[in-house]
């Protein structure tokens, strides 16, 4: 029996919807929200990112704000421009894109960010506020992976989770997710043993190492639900590139009881999860929560 194929393209077009809605009636009384996305540098992929967050904040209804530095921008301009945003009243959510060029400390930058206008979720503050569910804004890419577990199944109590890859944006905050949901969590990484065999025992592989086609079909068990975090660019023996995941998605696809492409699947959730923080974050601000 095939996987049934998870569209994260879908999901994140009805997701921004309700937001679009909720938006729509909350301006009748307020300012609008507001999002600001900063970008130091000109690497090609962050361009694109920016320039689709840009257009679906503005598709929702809020208000965009982009600052494209330049690359040799010193660390004390960028904090000097958090510290603008931080004390702006348009604006609920500020994303500096990473990574940041070499001569920015990226660590020093997201603790410059007011922690109510953090929607990566990526602060001390927050972290520390979801890690013991206490509320807090939620990292955009981990929430978008677990609304699409969620979307083909509500309740995951109990259920086996194996996380490959254990980054501070990704694997770490998706194990917090998951053990709010229930799960009994496991983080794997390239120190693990036998990483087959654990994947093996997983009704829930989430695949967050960024390595293309790592996680073979035979490392699944029937029935698992697949969520291929990654996004790697590789070349074609034609000399095409194209998109593929963490997962050889074919093997898998035989395998699994659902899973999400690469593109298509956990991308367009993660920006689609960023205008839902910044709604939250708008609505807290306005005191409207
Ligand atoms: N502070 C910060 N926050 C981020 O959330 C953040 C970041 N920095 N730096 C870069 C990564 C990457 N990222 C993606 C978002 C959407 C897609 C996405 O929509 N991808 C499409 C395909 C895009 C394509 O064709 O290239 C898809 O998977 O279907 C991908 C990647 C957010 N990031």
């Amino acid at each position: 029996m095939a996987a049934i194929l998870i569209d994260g393209k879908a999901v994140a077009a009805a997701l921004r919807q309700e937001i679009a809605a909720e938006v729509a009636s909350l301006a009748i009384l307020r300012e609008k929200p507001g999002l600001a996305v900063v970008l130091v540098g000109e690497d090609p992929a962050s361009q694109v990112y920016v320039r689709s967050k840009a257009k679906q904040t503005v598709e929702v209804g809020m208000a965009s704000f982009e600052y494209r530095l330049e690359a040799e921008t010193s660390e004390g301009d960028l904090l000097w421009l958090i510290g603008e945003l931080n004390a702006n009243p348009d604006v609920d959510g500020i994303l500096v894109q990473l990574p940041l060029p070499p001569q920015i400390d990226a660590t020093k930058v997201l603790r410059a960010i007011d922690p109510s206008k953090d929607v990566d979720g990526f602060h001390p503050t927050n972290v520390g506020l979801v890690a013991t569910g206490a509320g807090g804004i939620m990292p955009c890419t981990p929430l978008g992976a677990l609304l699409l577990l969620q979307s083909v199944k509500t309740d995951l109590t109990g259920l086996d989770a194996v996380i490959v890859g254990r980054s501070n944006i990704v694997g770490k905050p998706m194990a917090q997710l998951l053990l709010g949901a229930g799960c009994t969590v496991t983080i794997a990484h390239s120190r693990t043993r036998d990483l087959p065999a654990l994947c093996r025992r997983a009704d829930i592989i989430v695949a967050a190492v960024g390595r293309p086609e790592m996680i073979r079909g035979d490392w699944i068990k029937p029935g698992a639900i697949v969520i291929d975090v990654g996004i790697n660019r590789v070349g074609d023996a034609d000399g095409k590139s194209r998109l593929v995941g963490d997962v050889a998605f074919a093997e898998a696809e035989a395998v699994a009881g659902a899973i999400t492409p690469v593109p298509g699947g956990v991308g367009p959730m993660t920006i689609a999860c960023l205008l839902r923080n910044t709604l939250t974050a708008a609505k807290a601000r306005r005191e409207l929560d």
